[in-house]
């Protein structure tokens, strides 16, 4: 990192934003609060039309805020009515979904185009840019104009010129949803790697939840314009703040039981039903008889053969290669198992099962 880009290095702080277009009487945002520290990679996650884009939009200033403030760095980017720094100035890289490449120029130029303004000789301008051409690959492209591009080519275009003059700040809105597996594991790489060299702040939206968890240093569950949960990838899979969240981040069993008792240290004893946990991983606030919701993942129950014991059947299973999906009846209880054990029983069989984890919130049901 050299010390130019160091002292641009930017935090972003966004303060009781509200949001909604002129078109329109609902809010997409309202009361919203984010913090970025500098340097860190969030990725923000949520179903369509729950305020992603407006968020990013907004940041870059490409739309206005009716409320609220964003800072960006130590400046002021935008206040209600009042400051509104205008997108080339705010030091942001952007890639869209909307790739808005500039049609008129070659890919070469597109990529060049964010260097114009800032401060680099011919001989480094160049440099940066033929970098950036090998890493996404457009070498074969580069004198081609957008309308001669597939969609993959002109996403690529995109990250290319967003990246190439190394902004500060980051902001990224699904920018490998239309290339193939392979191509955007590699560029998921790239993004990594270029993340740990120059460390810029990046604000990046994405729908697929292998590529969160690969990317995020933080993750923000967005639904209905309101942050459902923000934490690490691992802290949001096991140990979901509402149902919400924990359904939409993978597949989950979710149950309603009785606290038999707390044991501290989020040990917690369990009843669901006829069955009783003594491992379960609760909120600590939660004191014996309240009723809590068990969140239990199909990878957190282990199946055995046992001719001695069994405590369930097999009521359908699909072999899925790495793994095999069950459904199971738990005495009563429906619950999908997924296991890299191999069993020889089969649909109506009985097997034992045995929870090894579950996360509980307290729950009015
Ligand atoms: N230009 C616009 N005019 C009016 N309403 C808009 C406009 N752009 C977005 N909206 C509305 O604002 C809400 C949030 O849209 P936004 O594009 O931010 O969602 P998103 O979470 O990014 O969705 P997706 O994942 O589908 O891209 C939606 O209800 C959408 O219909």
């Amino acid at each position: 990192m050299n010390a130019d880009f160091r002292e641009r290095q930017q935090a972003l702080t966004i303060r009781k934003l509200a949001v909604r277009y002129s078109n329109s009487s609902q809010w997409v945002l309202q009361d919203f609060d984010l913090a970025v520290r500098s340097g860190e990679f969030v990725v923000i996650i949520g179903p369509s039309g729950c305020g992603k884009s407006t968020l990013l939009r907004l940041i870059a200033g490409f739309t206005q805020l009716q409320q609220g403030e964003i800072v960006i760095g130590k400046r002021i980017a935008a206040t209600a009515g009042g400051v509104c720094i205008p997108p080339e100035e705010r030091d942001v890289g952007f890639v869209f979904q909307s790739y808005a490449l500039w049609p008129h120029m070659t890919v070469k130029a597109n990529i060049t185009f964010p260097l114009e303004q800032k401060r680099f000789t011919a001989l480094q301008r160049e440099q940066r840019v033929d970098e950036a051409i090998m890493k996404f690959g457009l070498q074969e492209h580069q004198h081609r104009y957008p309308a001669e591009l597939s969609g993959g080519q002109r996403q690529r275009v995109a990250l290319a010129r967003a990246l190439v003059g190394q902004p500060a700040l980051l902001l990224m809105d699904e920018p490998l949803s239309s290339l193939d597996v392979a191509l955007r594991k590699r560029i998921q790489d790239e993004l990594l790697i270029m993340h740990k060299e120059w460390q810029p702040t990046v604000l990046y939206v994405t729908h697929d939840q292998d590529e969160a968890v690969k990317l995020a240093d933080r993750l923000i569950v967005l639904n209905e314009g309101k942050i459902q949960q923000a934490g690490t990838p691992y802290d949001i899979f096991h140990s979901p703040n509402n149902s919400f969240v924990a359904n939409f981040f993978g597949e989950v069993n979710e149950l309603v039981g009785s606290v038999v008792e707390n044991q501290g240290n989020g040990l917690c004893c369990i009843r669901i039903g006829d069955h009783i946990f003594i491992l379960a991983r609760t909120q600590s606030s939660l004191t014996s008889g309240e009723r809590v919701r068990v969140f239990i993942r199909p990878s957190w129950v282990d199946i055995q053969e046992r001719e001695d014991m069994s405590n369930a059947r097999i009521t359908d299973s699909r072999f899925m290669g790495a793994y095999t999906d069950y459904s199971l009846e738990w005495q009563g209880i429906p619950l999908r198992v997924s296991t890299q054990n191999t069993i020889s029983k089969r649909v109506g069989d009985s097997i034992f099962l045995k929870v090894k984890d579950a996360w509980s919130i307290k729950t009015s049901e």
